[in-house]
Parts: structure tokens; sequence; C-alpha cells
């Protein structure tokens, strides 16, 4: 795998809606695969996470969130990815360790497919059946660029924010030490059970959900 180097790196002090506020180093990459302009915030004490992993000891914590315009930015309620985002952030501080903000829109599909995908669920389909609908895959996210950011950054073993198999699976697969998978917080609301319990189901996410009625 080609390798990539931080371009730049500026801290931004963030405070979300809630008032909850932390300094995130944010940083950009030169040589990136897929071209995208994909983010890394270093957050808490990412540095001494980092010097303590390489001695032998604890891996940083790392989030590889996909992006979601709707629900990261305007609090969608189709998804969870706020909420999500939200805590991961807080939960990487406190440990010291690095939130990959991917530019995946949609699974990969990108913004515009993802509302017709959301328009044709509107009309009963499932969000995988949506995409196929499309002529789209399911989900078309590969995690090279978040393999390549994460030795860029000199986090090559991590322990991993995640409900989702498939981003330990494909880490692994670009030499990224996954030392550990860690669940994320399930964020319910009416409008997103359907989508939860789809991934649950159809892509094993590791998602406890109460049982519908
Ligand atoms: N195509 C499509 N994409 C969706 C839909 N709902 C959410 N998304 C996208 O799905 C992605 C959600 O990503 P993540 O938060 O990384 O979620 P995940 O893959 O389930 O994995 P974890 O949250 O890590 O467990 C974002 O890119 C959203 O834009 C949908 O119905 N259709
Ligand atoms: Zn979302």
């Amino acid at each position: 795998m080609m390798k990539a180097t931080v371009r730049q790196q500026v801290t931004v002090p963030l405070r979300f809606t809630d008032g909850y506020t932390t300094p995130a180093r944010v940083m950009t990459f030169d040589g990136l695969v897929d071209g995208q302009e994909h983010l890394a915030l270093g957050l808490g004490d990412w540095q001494r996470a980092l010097t303590k992993s390489a001695a032998g000891g604890r891996a940083p914590m790392v989030r590889p969130h996909s992006e979601c315009l709707t629900g990261d930015v305007f609090g969608s309620l189709r998804c969870d990815c706020g909420p999500q985002l939200r805590e991961a952030v807080e939960r990487i501080a406190e440990q010291g360790g690095f939130l990959l903000y991917l530019r995946q829109e949609g699974r990969g599909i990108g913004l515009y497919a993802k509302l017709d995908a959301y328009a044709l669920q509107d009309s009963g389909l499932d969000t995988y059946e949506a995409n196929v609908a499309l002529g789209r895959g399911e989900d078309e996210r590969d995690y090279a660029a978040a393999a390549q950011m994460l030795f860029a950054v000199g986090a090559d073993r991590v322990r991993l924010l995640t409900n989702n198999p498939d981003k330990a699976l494909q880490l692994e697969k670009y030499g990224i030490d996954v030392t550990q998978r860690i669940p994320t917080g399930v964020h319910m609301s009416p409008a997103n059970v359907r989508y939860l319990a789809t991934k649950a189901t159809h892509t094993s996410h590791t998602i406890e959900l109460p049982l519908a009625e």
C-alpha cells in the first residue's frame, strides 16, 4: 500500500450543541489512495497514547466515522450518525486517540444517491435494497485510505470503536493491528429503529436492540 503523510495539522476548539467542548488536532494528508479529503482528529492526549502503544501498552482508541451530512450536521433522526459522532469524540478524548472523518457519504454512494435511496426506503425498501435498486453496492466503502491515515499518524495498533465488523476486517487486511473492537452506544429513535435493525440482521453489526413490540 502506498504511504501517505500528514500534510498539515491545526488545533480546532470544538463545541457541540449540548455544550460539550474539547480541542481537536485536525490533520490533513498527502497521498491518500482515493483522492478524498479525509480528516483525522487527534483527541485527548493522543501523543501519550501513541507513546504508550509503541512501548507495548494499550493501543489508542480510534473511530472510523463515515460522513453523513444529514445526521452529522443537521441532526437527522433517520440514522444514528450524529449521536455516534458526539459519543465517539468524548470517549476518544477521555482516553487519547483519533477520530477518522471519512468522506464516504451514504456508505460510499454519495449524498444525492443517499437521498434517492431514502426516497426508495419511503416506498418500502430497506437501507440495503434501496442501494441495490439504484444499481449501487449495498456498502461501497473501502478503508485503504483510513489505514494509510493510521500509518501516517503512527497508529498501526488500534482499539477500534465500532459495531461494524467490516471496518475491523478491512483495516486488518490493510495491515492495521486491531487489538480490540469496542462497541458504540445504540442511539435509537422511532425514525431509525428499522434502519438499525436491518444493519444488525443484515451485516452482523453488534447492535443490541430491545425486542420490537
Ligand atoms: N446508502 C445509504 N447510506 C446511509 C443510509 N443511512 C446512513 N447511511 C450512511 O451510512 C454511513 C454510516 O456510517 P457509520 O456511522 O460509519 O456506521 P456503520 O457502518 O454502521 O458502523 P459503526 O457506526 O461504526 O458501527 C454514513 O456514510 C451515512 O451517510 C441509508 O439509508 N442509505
Ligand atoms: Zn447518518
